[in-house]
């Protein structure tokens, strides 16, 4: 598959400087979604896993299906203010901006193997408080699946304790 080719790039969106990945070009042709998850469901197929965490929004799109696939269950982490029972909380940085995440403190047990799915690797900002959501909750982290890296943010510096998977690099 020619994932480039697919991926809409748009320049200086939304900020000045950031040349913005648009997947929504890749998640409406049925053979390009079905061959992503594919892609990204085979590569941990022989790993255990119990649960797939996504951060939101994009991040669901790909850990649902790959959870589905794996025969896993599936937890969101979602910006504050959108879940509604007890959170736990992280603050971290974005390529442009800054932002929190938050998770169910029920959602993982001690022990549980977790794999965390999101569309893209940037500065590794949103993963790295996504793994220390997980591991706050006593899970094991043993995957990180990503669509797209963007290789110069060197977003991969911040993970190198973990088993990474991107697609397609820029
Ligand atoms: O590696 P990082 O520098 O943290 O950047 C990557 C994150 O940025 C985007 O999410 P965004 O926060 O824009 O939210 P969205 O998925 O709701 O669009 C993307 O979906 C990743 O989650
Ligand atoms: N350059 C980019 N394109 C799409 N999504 C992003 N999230 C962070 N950086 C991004």
């Amino acid at each position: 598959m020619n994932y480039k080719d697919k991926i809409r790039e748009i320049e200086n969106f939304p900020e000045e400087g950031i040349s913005f990945k648009d997947i929504t070009t890749v998640l409406k042709d049925p053979k390009y979604l079905k061959e992503t998850i594919d892609e990204l469901t085979d590569y941990f197929s022989d790993v255990d896993v119990d649960i797939v965490v996504g951060p939101e929004s994009r991040g669901f799109i790909f850990a649902t299906p790959v959870a589905y696939n794996l025969g896993a269950g599936f937890v969101p982490v979602r910006k504050p203010g959108k879940l509604p029972a007890e959170v736990e909380k992280f603050e971290y940085d974005l390529e442009y901006g800054k932002d929190a995440l938050e998770i169910h403190v029920d959602a993982i047990m001690d022990g549980m193997k977790v794999l965390i799915i999101d569309d893209l690797l940037a500065t590794g900002g949103t993963i790295s408080a996504t793994a220390k959501l997980v591991e706050k909750l006593g899970g094991e982290v043993v995957g990180l699946g990503f669509f797209i890296e963007l290789v110069d943010l060197n977003g991969r510096d911040k993970l190198d304790k973990y088993n990474v998977k991107s697609i397609v690099k820029y």
